[in-house]
């Protein structure tokens, strides 16, 4: 076979990966999701070891380390969720939350909105980090106000594209300080190539000096985004994504990880691990 065939033929083989991605989110369900990974026990905060308040703490301590700042902070692929971004909301003024899908920008947009209709109530969540902020419990509604009042968008976003953000996304010219995203680029590529690529991608959203916190699970072949809507992921460990992270040109300043216990293990995606990564652009 030729090598332009050949081209033609892995081109094809790519763009029906990604449209077979396309058509399973299709029927994600945000209130579902949230149902599923976002109440005990995978948030209870009253464990340690559960899932959300591990991932809380990371991000606690990624963000007040003094080593991440700047102006602009943006979150890949939000989700319906809000969890990613309650700590760096105190350290950046100007805040973009973003995804693919329309109903998930909706239950953002009603988060935001303070109609008191999300899927979820994030109180608890907001009252954790307050705790581990050494604030009051009760300033949880202050710290509602300040990410009310920092998140200047919510975008689209496509992290199959090599420009991921609308051309009228207000970023500044250089990129953004930093980059949160949470379990997004592992499950919306069909294989490890498109997970490297998309992380490429997103890179260039960030300015050089800035820093990634990447969140991601490990060992994972799919997740449910909703009764019947299995989604496939691409099992990564972590030398993946160190891997990875090298190939895009990280610094990696920080890896940890949790390993679910048996209990966690309630039936929605076959996780066996989370990563959590602290690294930064040269
Ligand atoms: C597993 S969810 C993660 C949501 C949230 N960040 C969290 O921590 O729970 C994956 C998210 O990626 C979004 N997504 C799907 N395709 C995408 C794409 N091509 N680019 C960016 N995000 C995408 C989905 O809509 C979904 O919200």
């Amino acid at each position: 076979m030729d090598q332009k065939v050949k081209t033609e033929r892995k081109e094809s083989e790519q763009k029906k990966g990604m449209e077979a991605m396309v058509a399973c989110y299709q029927g994600f369900d945000p209130a579902a999701y949230l149902q599923y990974n976002y109440t005990p026990p995978r948030a209870d905060f009253d464990r340690p070891d559960s899932i959300v308040p591990w991932k809380l703490g990371c991000l606690h301590r990624a963000f007040t380390e003094g080593d991440v700042g700047g102006g602009v902070l943006v979150d890949v692929g939000s989700g319906p969720t809000i969890y990613q971004v309650l700590s760096g909301c105190e350290v950046f003024d100007k805040l973009f939350l973003t995804d693919f899908l329309e109903v998930n920008r909706q239950e953002l947009r009603r988060w935001l909105g303070g109609e008191g209709c999300s899927s979820l109530d994030w109180t608890p969540y907001l009252k954790h980090v307050c705790k581990l902020e050494g604030r009051r419990p009760s300033a949880w509604s202050e710290k509602a106000a300040r990410l009310r009042s920092v998140v200047s968008d919510v975008l689209s976003i496509d992290v199959h594209r090599p420009n991921p953000l609308p051309l009228d996304a207000q970023l500044p010219a250089a990129g953004a300080d930093c980059l949160v995203s949470s379990f997004c680029l592992e499950s919306v590529s069909p294989d490890l190539a498109s997970f490297d690529r998309a992380l490429g991608h997103i890179g260039s959203l960030l300015r050089p000096g800035g820093h990634l916190l990447l969140i991601g699970a490990l060992g994972e072949s799919y997740y449910m985004g909703g009764p019947g809507v299995r989604i496939p992921v691409v099992p990564l460990d972590e030398a993946q994504v160190c891997a990875s992270l090298k190939a895009s040109g990280y610094t990696l300043v920080r890896l940890e990880v949790y390993t679910l216990p048996q209990d966690m293990r309630v039936g929605v995606d076959d996780v066996t691990g989370v990563f959590f990564v602290k690294a930064r652009k040269p």
